[in-house]
């Protein structure tokens, strides 16, 4: 064997959703705050995230964290989320991922039977509250930075579909919001593919008909997923609701999404469907659930916004180490447009 790169990965999943942790091979990168480290990850270290997430060694639908030392001082360690198309300044599966890879490798020191950890995402400090038995993390339940609501019931032209109404909101990462319901979606398995084609083209005409930017941060600007929310119900009176979020290129996100549920819980408070410290329950289109509140009311700029928490339960799978030998010819790996829409083969 001859590899000039040798990166330990942990491999995870929450509700079904694949985000694995590098937790070494990688050293620090520059940058005074975890946002500048993503950014220089995007701009000068792309072929990693290429490497680990293009074929033939990963896949359309994994997500990678680069395990990075924190720079607040609050927080006890960093990390960069790479996504298939993005960089994201914050995910909620990734999260619930990372800290139960850090806890259960003894990266930060597990205490039974709730572990208090914060760490750095780019979106700045996220505190986590982990519940921990017989040195397995049972719970991930993190409070994310502010979400609010951008648009509420505005209108979204859609070749082949009358006006349709959306919301648009930030939970880390931006989100048209679309019923499933007017779009004739049940939120069934066997919708997958349909949901999304349809997704990725809301995607595109909200992008161009509404454009939206984060008044704190310039660079968090554009609609970039696709939320397709299912009828609000009360399961023995607990506020549920389904949810199919479609991640560029054009898969399904495998769990109900942690940024997207932090997006609509802002847009239901907005539009008085839930009220502070009331649970409601987000489920994915394969079942898997995260349990979620709205903690406390802020701002952010000129926008109402809301302090959401959401929990899940991530599984390790496997300890791997993934290695480039210098004759692979594949080095950033390739995509394909049977899986992954937009396949580029170089
Ligand atoms: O939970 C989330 O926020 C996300 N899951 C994969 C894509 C999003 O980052």
């Amino acid at each position: 064997m001859r590899w000039n790169r040798v990166i330990n990965v942990v491999k995870c999943h929450v509700g079904g959703e694949i985000n694995n942790v590098v937790t070494g091979g990688i050293g620090d990168v520059p940058g005074s705050t975890v946002f500048e480290k993503m950014k220089y990850f995007r701009d000068h270290n792309d072929d990693l995230r290429k490497l680990l997430l293009h074929e033939p060694r990963g896949s359309v639908t994994q997500c990678v964290n680069f395990i990075v030392p924190a720079t607040d001082p609050e927080a006890q360690m960093g990390y960069v989320i790479a996504e298939s198309t993005e960089y994201p300044a914050m995910s909620g599966s990734n999260t619930m991922c990372v800290a139960t890879a850090l806890l259960e490798t003894g990266m930060i020191p597990m205490t039974e039977p709730v572990t208090d950890v914060v760490l750095e995402a780019p979106a700045g400090i996220i505190r986590l509250h982990c519940t921990c038995r017989d040195g397995k993390v049972t719970g991930v339940e993190f409070e994310n930075q502010p979400a609010f609501a951008y648009e509420i019931s505005v209108p979204l032209e859609l070749d082949g579909y009358p006006t349709l109404t959306v919301d648009v909101a930030w939970g880390g990462m931006t989100y048209v919001i679309a019923d499933a319901e007017q779009l004739g979606f049940a939120l069934t398995p066997d919708e997958a593919r349909d949901l999304c084609d349809l997704g990725q083209r809301l995607k595109t005409a909200a992008a161009k008909q509404i454009p939206v930017q984060h008044p704190l941060n310039p660079e968090f600007a554009g609609i970039t997923q696709t939320e397709i929310a299912g009828p609000l119900t009360r399961v023995d009176g607990v506020l549920t609701a389904r949810n199919a979020v479609i991640v560029s290129p054009g898969r399904l996100d495998r769990s109900p999404c942690g940024t997207g549920t932090s997006a609509r819980l802002s847009v239901l408070k907005a539009k008085g469907l839930i009220d502070v410290g009331e649970e409601f329950v987000h489920e994915s289109v394969i079942g898997s659930r995260f349990h979620s509140r709205i903690d406390r009311l802020t701002s952010v700029g000129h926008y109402d916004a809301i302090i959401p928490r959401v929990r899940g339960q991530a599984y390790i799978t496997e300890l791997s180490q993934v290695g480039l030998d210098p004759a692979d010819p594949y080095p950033t790996g390739y995509t394909l447009s049977d899986t992954w829409p937009t396949g580029d083969p170089t």
